[in-house]
């Protein structure tokens, strides 16, 4: 959560001149209200369940750079959908990284309940190896900029191709 998918995800899409979608923009609009409501009235089960049907949709489109949510990976099923249909990048960042880029943002209801330093640090704990399983590259988001990263995954991409 807040590892910069959404950001990176969409100017990488632009550079390469991709369909970009953010799967939690399209639960939020298939809702018609933004997720902390969607989790006020459904619980995290009910957004899990929204977003897992997203992504089940979302992974059989081709030529699609789709953000997922933070939390996407913890179903065993969102993980063999989006490894066996995609290619798949972890923007890896430490929990303190996660914590400043994530300080002060209102759309992030995990983040509510306690001290979301701490919540970042356990989350982190359980989907580190779940990110790494399915990952096709794990790119270390710490010092490069928005910008940078763009420039590096484009280099990673291009040199597998
Ligand atoms: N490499 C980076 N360096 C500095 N700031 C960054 C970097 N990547 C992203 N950010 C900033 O961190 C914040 C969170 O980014 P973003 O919303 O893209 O994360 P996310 O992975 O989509 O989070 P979520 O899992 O909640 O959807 C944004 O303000 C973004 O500008
Ligand atoms: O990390 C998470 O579990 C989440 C991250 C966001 O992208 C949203 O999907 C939602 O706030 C849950
Ligand atoms: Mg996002």
């Amino acid at each position: 959560m807040g590892a910069g998918k959404s950001t990176v995800g969409k100017l990488l899409a632009k550079k390469l001149d991709r369909r970009f979608l953010d799967a939690d923009h399209v639960i939020e609009e298939r809702c018609g209200v933004k997720i902390p409501i969607i989790f006020e009235m459904e619980g995290e089960a009910g957004f899990r369940k929204r977003e897992a049907q997203v992504i089940n949709e979302l992974t059989n489109e081709q030529d699609l750079i789709l953000a997922t949510g933070g939390g996407a990976v913890l179903f065993p099923e969102n993980r063999r959908l989006l490894s066996e249909r995609g290619t798949v990048i972890y923007l890896h960042a430490n929990p303190t990284e996660l914590w400043h880029r994530t300080k002060g943002s209102e759309g992030r209801p995990l983040l509510k309940n306690g001290d979301p330093k701490k919540i970042l640090e356990n989350l982190y704990t359980i989907r580190d190896p779940l990110y790494r399983e399915i990952a096709d590259y794990v790119i270390e988001t710490g010092k490069p900029s928005v910008n940078q990263l763009v420039h590096i995954l484009i280099t990673q991409l291009e040199l597998s191709a």
